[in-house]
């Protein structure tokens, strides 16, 4: 698992280290891992890093420091570098000079122009862990201009370093180079950081438990549920799906369709449609209510079933019966209109709600806004629940405070009915005796997988992530990132 620690954590491990380390140390250990990235960038770009151009744009901090350094070292390889001071006044004093005694140029934003349309790189040192807001404007300007490949230096400038949310003007870099610890940003918005490399400053003894988790390959790949010698189609788990109506009869079959794809265990369906699912999937046990369902491990509750009365009925009764519940669709409008629904639930069985932004509204009265993580992990509290915040970058959250965030493979999850796929993928998870929270991690992640194996670049649609999800397994298994 990739561990991910708050900037409060980080800038705190940091004086620690800091207290035993000589002085300068720590930024020229980054500033050094800046400069092996940006010769990698140069010579990506132009096939050579001798005789290339770079411009670091500085702001006051010790980013900018960092950058300079960066600078200081990018010179020594041959490369020609401007500096951009944004405040001259307050630029890092050692970098600078480092950076001057090496032949380093330097400007103001208004003198630029010209090396900023000539650079072959550009290395954002504007602002790091102390980051708050978008750029300002004359910052802004600057990258409006550029048009080379952009490293970030720790993170894109005017994203937000804890939540990775953007309100107004921001880097988008082609990479970023962070040192000693994963922060939010970087597992929240990728799609503004690029390429990420962590460059290690000997941070690792003082960081403590991460605040965030990742999943890797190897982590799916232990955790996904295989038939053992011993086992038969009962003991791998049954899972029930209520799903669909005469409506949504899609809803049913891909719901259904993605636990059979799942796992090896047993499906049922229960609900109005079972002649449409078992003419599609002949291997669901399909029956038209949930009272004459039959035993399952796990229940999934909602794609499809609409918000009426008898579906408040049918998620009463799966909540009833003690065994884990994946509330997803129709089933979290009905928790948010009718709260005493949940009053079947038993307390002591696992409880998992997958809300998109719209449902999550309903569900806790407030979008989630610019903080995800914080949203998730307060309605998972709430509701003693698993929550699964849907998104490009989906969070999720255990009722302890424990937090998963997805590693989006691309949009191509952004279509009619994955949902229901992501449903029934969790269903069978949770049938075969996963932990809920690692049930919904694994299962976001193989949907993120078989979407991407699904589209191959060009888009594709609930059913063609349904039939990529063992691709996507198989990929997980031989430990492919
Ligand atoms: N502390 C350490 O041990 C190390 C720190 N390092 C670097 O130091 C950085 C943190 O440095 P600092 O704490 O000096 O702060 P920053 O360099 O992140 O910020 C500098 C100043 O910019 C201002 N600022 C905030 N938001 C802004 C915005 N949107 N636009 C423009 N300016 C803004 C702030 O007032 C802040 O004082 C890290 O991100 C990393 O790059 C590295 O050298 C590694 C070692
Ligand atoms: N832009 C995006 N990038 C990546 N994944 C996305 C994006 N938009 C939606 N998704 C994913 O697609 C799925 C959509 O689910 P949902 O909103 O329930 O759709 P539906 O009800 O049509 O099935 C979720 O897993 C969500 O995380
Ligand atoms: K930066």
């Amino acid at each position: 698992m990739r561990g991910v620690w708050t900037t409060e954590h980080v800038r705190s491990a940091e004086e620690r280290l800091l207290a035993v380390t000589p002085e300068g140390a720590l930024m020229r250990r980054a500033a050094y891992g800046v400069s092996v990235r940006a010769a990698k960038l140069l010579a990506e770009h132009t096939g050579r890093v001798v005789g290339t151009r770079a411009v670091l744009v500085v702001g006051a901090g010790n980013n900018g420091g960092d950058a300079l350094w960066a600078g200081y070292f990018l010179r020594r390889r041959g490369v020609a570098v401007a500096a951009v001071l944004l405040r001259p006044e307050k630029a890092h004093p050692a970098g600078l000079a480092a950076l001057r005694r090496a032949g380093g140029r330097v400007y103001s934003p208004e003198t630029a122009a010209e090396v900023i349309d000539s650079a072959d790189v550009v290395i954002d040192g504007v602002v790091g862990l102390s980051a708050r807001g978008p750029l300002r404007p004359d910052a802004a300007a600057v990258f409006e201009r550029v048009t080379a490949p952009v490293l970030a230096v720790d993170l894109p400038s005017g994203v937000d370093p804890d939540t990775g949310a953007v309100d107004g003007p921001a880097v988008r870099a082609t990479c970023t180079v962070t040192f000693g610890a994963y922060k939010p940003v970087h597992v929240l918005n990728p799609q503004h950081c690029g390429d990420i490399t962590l460059v290690d400053i000997g941070l690792s003894g003082e960081l403590g438990e991460p605040d965030l988790l990742q999943l890797d390959a190897a982590d799916v790949a232990a955790a996904w549920p295989l038939p053992k010698p011993e086992d038969n189609k009962y003991t791998q788990g049954v899972t029930g799906v209520a799903a669909g109506s005469s409506t949504y009869p899609g809803a049913a079959v891909l719901t259904a369709a993605a636990a059979v794809r799942a796992t090896a265990g047993m499906v049922r369906y229960a609900g109005p449609v079972a002649d449409v699912v078992r003419s599609h999937w002949p291997e669901v046990v399909a029956t038209g209510s949930i009272f004459d369902a039959g035993r399952v491990q796990a229940w999934v509750v909602g794609p499809g079933i609409g918000t009426g009365r008898q579906s408040k009925e049918v998620l009463a009764e799966a909540l009833g019966q003690g065994v884990p519940v994946c509330a997803d669709a129709d089933a979290i409008t009905l928790i948010a209109e009718q709260p005493d629904v949940l009053d079947a639930r038993d307390p002591d069985t696992p409880l998992l709600l997958t809300p998109h932004d719209g449902e999550f509204e309903r569900l806790t009265g407030s979008a989630p806004g610019a903080d995800r993580v914080g949203a998730a992990r307060e309605a998972a509290r709430r509701f003693r629940a698993v929550v699964l915040l849907k998104g490009h970058c989906t969070v999720i959250a255990a009722p302890d405070g424990r937090v998963l965030v997805n590693r989006p493979r691309g949009s191509w999850l952004a279509t009619a009915g994955s949902g229901d796929v992501l449903a029934g993928m969790i269903g069978a998870l949770l049938a075969s005796g996963l932990d809920p929270w690692l049930a919904a991690g694994v299962a976001a992640d193989v949907h993120a997988r078989a979407g991407q194996i699904a589209a191959g670049g060009v888009p594709t649609s609930a059913s063609g992530i349904l039939a990529a999800i063992p691709d996507a397994v198989r990929q997980a298994r031989s430990l492919t990132p």
